[in-house]
């Protein structure tokens, strides 16, 4: 990978529902150590943005590059193998295992089982150690070292965002898709957040989908504005804040 390669880039990425252009013809480049933050109102296609990037969804048209492999097509699971990883608020997590059952499950998912012995991974004791050293790591990146034994249904909401960043960390991304992460939180738990992405930031290349402006003009190095599956501006944090356009379509009055 050439130093002036982004790790993930989107060229012309669209997705029609029916007639509905939901992702129309967006262009987005990632980049190690960056934050790219994707704003913009209800149903502006931010969510399907995510999905496309991950897989979930396969584009109607448009390329998608990973290290610079065209993974356009590709299932989430093979995409994650490659070192993409997404938050899926809550929704993945085991409400009644432990903080660390769930974190190190979520360590496990990235050994992929044999096709002739799928549950091969269970009796490897070097697999099991390379799992647990996975899990560990993302535990202590995302601070939840002292909620080891926490039931992950008793978690505080802030502890709950936590495991689900911890968990997309033990697959060991390097592109990190997090999706509205401070949705929820408290003054107190939005700025440990805010910390904690500042702290993956360094090592990761990072797309944040937020509503919190005063977060995104924290933590994003480039920021891009939705609105009805298009991108109406795309650039720092700063210029987009000056633009006409976008003050009258999204941020408003106030900003
Ligand atoms: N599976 C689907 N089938 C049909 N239409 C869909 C589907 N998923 C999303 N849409 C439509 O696509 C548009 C974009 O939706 P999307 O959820 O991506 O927006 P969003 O920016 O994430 O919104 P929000 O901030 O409310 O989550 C909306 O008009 C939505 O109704």
């Amino acid at each position: 990978m050439s130093e002036a390669q982004a790790l993930l880039s989107a060229r012309q990425l669209t997705k029609r529902f029916g007639g509905l252009a939901a992702v129309n013809e967006v262009n987005v480049d990632l980049w190690h150590g960056r934050i790219h933050a994707v704003i913009g109102p209800n149903g502006a296609g931010k969510s399907t943005l995510t999905n496309l990037l991950s897989g979930d969804l396969p584009p109607t048209s448009g390329q998608i590059t990973l290290n610079g492999r065209d993974i356009t097509g590709w299932t989430p699971e093979k995409i994650s193998r490659n070192r993409l990883g997404r938050s899926y608020q809550k929704t993945n997590i085991f409400r009644t295992f432990s903080v660390w059952d769930n974190v190190r499950l979520a360590a496990q998912s990235r050994v992929q089982p044999s096709p002739f012995n799928p549950l091969g991974w269970l009796g490897r004791a070097d697999n099991m150690a390379e799992v647990n050293a996975r899990a560990e790591r993302a535990m202590e990146l995302a601070g939840l070292q002292d909620r080891r034994k926490t039931i992950a249904g008793a978690a505080s909401h802030g502890e709950q965002r936590q495991l689900e960043i911890a968990m997309t960390l033990a697959t060991e991304p390097v592109v990190l898709l997090l999706d509205e992460p401070l949705a929820g939180m408290g003054v107190a738990e939005a700025e440990s957040m805010v910390q904690l992405l500042l702290r993956l930031k360094k090592d990761h290349a990072m797309m944040l989908v937020e509503h919190d402006i005063d977060a995104i003009f924290t933590l994003a190095d480039h920021l891009t504005v939705m609105v009805n599956g298009q991108v109406i501006a795309s650039d720092t944090p700063q210029i987009v804040r000056a633009d006409s356009a976008v003050q009258a379509a999204y941020l408003g009055e106030e900003h």
